[in-house]
């Protein structure tokens, strides 16, 4: 069998699809995307796509070696998103063509399901308490918010004080036994951080993401000595060379690489298995399509210390159901007991309805995250 063409889709709300053709009919879906930057990722597929014109496409490890290595310069977001979409379509056309899924030829699946997490929005505290208590009576076990507007490096009490309310609301709302992850996005700089994460302390939440940006993963030795809640963090990292310092340092609980950001399913695969020797936790990213996740189920089924999944079903970057559209088999999604399935079709177990890709391909998108400033004019982290 040989690779013939790759075709790119930029399609709503903010996603790169990839189509990977072969000679024998066979075909493979993948999602090489960085968030507001899909017409680069887009320009980063077709250059190493010259490379595997011809090829097999059987011969992933080969491939993955060849465009990670093969070209000087590597790394980084969009190369490594590049990468991953096109690995991800590679295990597609694999798995299809032997008729099995792609975690039977990982290995086989360690569980039947896994437990997902349902992004929650809201402005003030009732807002965010009464969109919690939806999530949980659409069955979620567990959930993920926003931790904090602006934090100005330094910032007032008052502030402060305020974020604690809405986290507090939310666990009122939902009780004790949902997970609450609370996402800092970065936005929260380390003299804030370490006293946020001790205020956060009393409600037991789930994990704390991004509690600073990963290029200051150096401030999380200070932020650990104030918290007991586990930290999380990994959406901005795309390789197991990124993930080596952070595994070895021992701050961090629960890893979370992106299946479309991070070198793809060979490469995430690995990075799982690095951590499962340091015993931490697997919490794939993804805020993406229906490629991406189908994508992460598969290193879900296959890897020992995956616990909760992340996934974009109908929150607040999609608002409708854009996810299920895009697919002719929506069930393999379908959430049961705050858990989802593990796909058991054969290739990534998603069936892309390619019409209705081509057609919203025409409208393509142009998404770009919002650019937010201080009330001193400075620009604050999204
Ligand atoms: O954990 C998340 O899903 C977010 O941090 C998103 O990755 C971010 O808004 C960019 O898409
Ligand atoms: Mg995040």
């Amino acid at each position: 069998m040989k690779i013939t063409k790759l075709t790119t889709y930029i399609v709503p709300p903010r996603w790169l699809f990839l189509k990977i053709e072969t000679d024998e009919g066979v075909t493979g879906w993948g999602e090489p995307v960085v968030e507001g930057r899909a017409l680069t990722t887009e320009a980063a597929v077709h250059e190493l796509s010259d490379y595997l014109i011809g090829k097999d496409p059987f011969l992933i490890e080969d491939h993955w070696t060849v465009l990670y290595r093969g070209g000087f310069y590597r790394g980084g977001a969009i190369h490594m998103s590049a990468l991953a979409g096109i690995d991800q379509a590679l295990w597609d056309i694999k798995g299809k063509a032997l008729g099995q899924p792609v975690h039977s030829l990982l290995g086989g699946q360690v569980r039947d399901r896994i437990k997902v997490y349902s992004w929650i929005g809201g402005d003030k505290p009732s807002e965010l308490a009464d969109n919690a208590r939806q999530v949980v009576e659409r069955g979620f076990k567990a959930l993920k918010m926003n931790g904090c507007a602006e934090l100005q490096i330094v910032d007032s009490n008052s502030r402060l004080d305020k974020a604690v309310e809405a986290i507090a609301s939310v666990r009122e709302a939902v009780g004790p036994d949902i997970g609450i992850a609370v996402d800092f996005h970065g936005r929260v700089h380390k003299p804030m951080a370490k006293v946020l994460a001790r205020e956060l302390d009393p409600y037991k939440l789930m994990f704390i993401e991004e509690p600073v940006l990963s290029e200051n993963k150096e401030a999380l030795r200070d932020i650990v000595n104030h918290t007991s809640t586990p930290i999380a963090l990994g959406e901005r990292l795309y390789s197991r060379w990124d993930f080596k310092s952070v595994l070895s340092d021992g701050y961090v609980d629960i890893i979370q690489p992106d299946l479309s950001h991070a070198g793809g399913i060979t490469e995430c695969r690995k990075i799982a298995a690095m951590a499962e020797a340091y015993d931490v936790a697997l919490a794939p990213h993804c805020p993406l399509g229906p490629i991406a996740l189908a994508a992460c189920l598969q290193v879900d089924a296959v890897s020992y210390n995956a616990f909760i999944q992340e996934q974009s079903l109908g929150i607040h970057y999609n608002k409708s159901n854009d996810l299920l559209d895009y697919i002719t088999n929506a069930d393999v999604f379908a959430y049961a007991d705050g858990f989802a399935a593990i796909p058991q079709g054969p290739g990534l177990g998603i069936e892309v309805n390619e019409d209705y890709v081509v057609e919203r391909a025409k409208e393509g998108h142009r998404w770009r995250n919002p650019i937010w400033r201080h009330e001193d004019g400075s620009l604050a982290e999204w």
